[in-house]
């Protein structure tokens, strides 16, 4: 993938749209995302529009009239780049290009820009170029000439600025090579994975609204030193690394890429095979920003990507993060009875939040008493590799064992478990 350096800071015009039922608070908001998310793309924003509407002109998104007015404002403040908050379909994006005069995108093609720039590893770089190619194929045709020679800017960059000129089908092919490519990345994951149920070591996940802080926690959790910034999206891919709880058990914890309100399908598809370490965790640690102005939006929006990765099922502990900047958390607290809220930078209530994943492990395994026959030597086996056997004796009548099962393997187990114990 070629990333074509900027030489020069773009200009930007964002335009957000508020619809019946829409809080206009809530449309302010998320435009002062989307300038967030223009500053982490190294672009400036020189100018803001939104229109109140009833519905989407399916020629131009915006009415008429409104559409003079962007017009005057892009030629006022000289802008590259006009960036909708809400999807554009590829019929207005052209449409609007031609009477703007410069290139219109939407928060889609601004995330997977900023995407495509924070890919380091080979697989990630894959998953974004799957997911820019998906997005670009329906807009392919009609771009005119004129801006597909613009390089370099938002929304025009990535793989294959040469790419984009070769025909359908050749993007088609490189689209299922790349599906073929992830594939075996994940094939090659879930051998590791299984290795890992078979020590029956537990595994959880960080997720969380991007720049909440996963990455600094997992950090300070397992005294590791995966990469930080105070930049949207720092985290593309997966790392794994131990921890240790207070009573000295280990377990598994994973670092995940950050989710976001709109966050485009594409690359929810392309990194779902990443995301399987989620859906399998045995718990999840949901990092919320407590200096977020709006953590219930930032939470369903976290909510609504596990339950796309079929996620949702997942017993979650909530924990609240950068309470270090936070002057009073009597709301949150309220509101919120069963989080932690901690400090990943200042270390206030990790020790905490180290106690209750260790109670929650410890709720998720039970120790049984089983008996199981001796001709039955493939429930051992079984045994042996789903659960944990404490103590084992043989009689005439079979093998008499106590163990250790959390409750996904108990299901395995049950008609051998003697009640009592
Ligand atoms: N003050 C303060 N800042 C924090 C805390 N935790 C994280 N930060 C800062 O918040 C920014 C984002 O932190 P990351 O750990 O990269 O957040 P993330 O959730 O991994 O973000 P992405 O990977 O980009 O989704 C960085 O500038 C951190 O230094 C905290 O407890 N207090
Ligand atoms: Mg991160």
């Amino acid at each position: 993938m070629t990333l074509i350096e900027r030489s020069f800071r773009e200009k930007i015009v964002l335009v957000g749209a508020v619809f019946p039922g829409d809080s206009p608070m809530a449309v302010e908001e998320s435009l002062t995302e989307l300038a967030l998310l223009v500053d982490t793309a190294g672009a400036d924003v020189v100018g803001r529009l939104t229109q109140r509407m009833a519905a989407r002109d399916p020629g131009y998104f915006l009415g008429k009239g409104k559409v003079e007015e962007l017009k005057e404002l892009s030629y006022a403040t000289d802008c590259d780049t006009v960036i909708f908050d809400d999807e554009l379909t590829p019929a207005q994006q052209r449409n609007l290009e031609k009477v703007l005069g410069r290139t219109a995108i939407d928060r889609t093609a601004l995330i997977l820009d900023i995407f495509a720039q924070n890919a380091k590893s080979m697989e990630g770089k894959a998953q974004v170029e799957l997911a820019l190619l998906s997005y670009r194929l329906p807009r392919l045709r009609g771009r005119g000439i004129s801006l597909s020679q613009q390089t370099g800017r938002i929304g025009t960059r990535g793989p294959g600025e040469t790419k984009l000129e070769e025909d359908r089908r050749r993007i088609q092919a490189r689209i299922s090579r790349l599906k073929h490519q992830l594939d075996d990345y994940a094939k090659n994951r879930r051998v590791q994975a299984s290795s890992r149920v078979a020590s029956r070591t537990q595994t959880a996940s960080l997720v969380g609204y991007t720049n909440a802080g996963k990455s600094s926690l997992i950090n300070a959790l397992c005294d590791s030193d995966v990469f930080v910034e105070n930049k949207l999206f720092a985290t593309l891919d997966t790392r794994t690394r131990r921890m240790l709880l207070p009573g000295g058990e280990g377990f598994l914890l994973s670092d995940t890429v950050g989710f976001i309100k709109k966050l485009p399908h594409q690359l929810i598809e392309s990194f779902r095979s990443t995301l399987e370490v989620v859906r399998e965790s045995d718990f999840l640690l949901h990092v919320v920003d407590a200096t977020s102005p709006d953590p219930h939006g930032q939470m369903r929006a976290v909510r609504e990507v596990l339950i796309e990765i079929d996620a949702e099922n997942v017993r979650e502990l909530l924990v609240f993060n950068k309470i270090d900047l936070v002057e009073d958390l009597s709301t949150l607290r309220l509101d919120f009875p069963q989080a932690v809220f901690v400090s990943a930078v200042r270390g206030d209530g990790l020790e905490e939040l180290r106690l209750q994943i260790a109670a929650l492990i410890r709720e998720q395994t039970k120790i049984y008493y089983l008996k199981i026959a001796l001709s039955r030597g493939d429930i051992l086996a079984r045994l042996h590799s789903e659960g944990e056997i404490l103590s084992m004796t043989s009689t005439d009548e079979g093998y008499e064992i106590t163990a250790r099962l959390d409750s996904g393997s108990l299901g395995l187990f049950e008609e051998f478990v003697v009640p009592s114990l």
